[in-house]
């Protein structure tokens, strides 16, 4: 979709659901975190437009970000505007990408970044004129495949196997937390707050 690289995770999907589908629904989240996040293979984001919270968590989860340079973009986590939380991998995917100081800012605010600042905070590596998102990436891609497969899938596993190993302990865990966070009636309002503000800006 043009303007929009992801809106994040479907929160009707995490409202007025049975405690199951919460559970389905969070699996099928951490499922491809694991896969994208823990990939060998070369990823590299071509940031089309604005990215939330799970949209900007999948741009995280790249070896590269390239976004479109235009400030009505924005990206990040912005889950506390919602009145939610960003999960502890969502968390240490950030830090891994900006570090400590910069993400806590940016998960208490719950901040979105436009394209600038959010290539001076390191969320982004590169801003390149909208028409030449998909060029830019393809260029990226090339640099990145030309370096020897096996040392730079090593290097990538060695950098993010600590936060990958670290949900994987507790995956049965952080469902059932998911779950009763997301179940409560103040939690289940303040989405439906959000969602009833979404379609009034209209
Ligand atoms: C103790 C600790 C425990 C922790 C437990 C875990 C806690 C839970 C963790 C959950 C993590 C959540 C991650 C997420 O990703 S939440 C979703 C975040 N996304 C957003 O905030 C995006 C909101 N949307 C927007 O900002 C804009 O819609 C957007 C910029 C994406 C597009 O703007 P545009 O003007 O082009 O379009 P509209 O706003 O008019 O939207 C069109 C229709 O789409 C609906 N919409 C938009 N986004 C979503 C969404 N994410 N889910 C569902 N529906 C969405 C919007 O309402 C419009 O619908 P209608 O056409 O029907 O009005």
């Amino acid at each position: 979709v043009s303007k929009i690289f992801s809106a994040g995770l479907d929160i009707t999907e995490m409202s007025g659901k049975s405690n199951e589908h919460y559970a389905a629904f969070w699996r099928a989240v951490q499922e491809m975190w694991l896969k994208l996040y823990g990939s060998n293979m070369v990823t590299i984001a071509a940031i089309n437009g604005s990215s939330p919270a799970g949209g900007c968590l999948m741009a995280l989860c790249c070896d590269y970000r390239i976004m479109a340079d235009n400030p009505k973009f924005a990206i990040g986590l912005n889950e506390t505007q919602l009145g939610i939380v960003a999960p502890f991998w969502f968390k240490d995917t950030m830090i891994n990408t900006i570090g400590n100081r910069a993400t806590e800012l940016s998960l208490q605010l719950g901040q979105m970044y436009p394209a600038p600042e959010a290539l001076k905070f390191g969320l982004v590596d590169k801003l390149v004129p909208e028409d030449k998102v998909q060029s830019a990436a393809a260029a990226a891609m090339s640099q990145w495949l030309s370096v020897p497969d096996h040392a730079r899938q090593l290097t990538k596993s060695m950098m993010r196997k600590p936060a990958i190993d670290r949900l994987v302990k507790q995956r049965e865990a952080d469902i059932n937390n998911f779950v009763s966070f997301i179940s409560k009636d103040s939690i289940q309002k303040s989405l439906q707050i959000y969602m009833d503000r979404l379609k009034q800006k209209k």
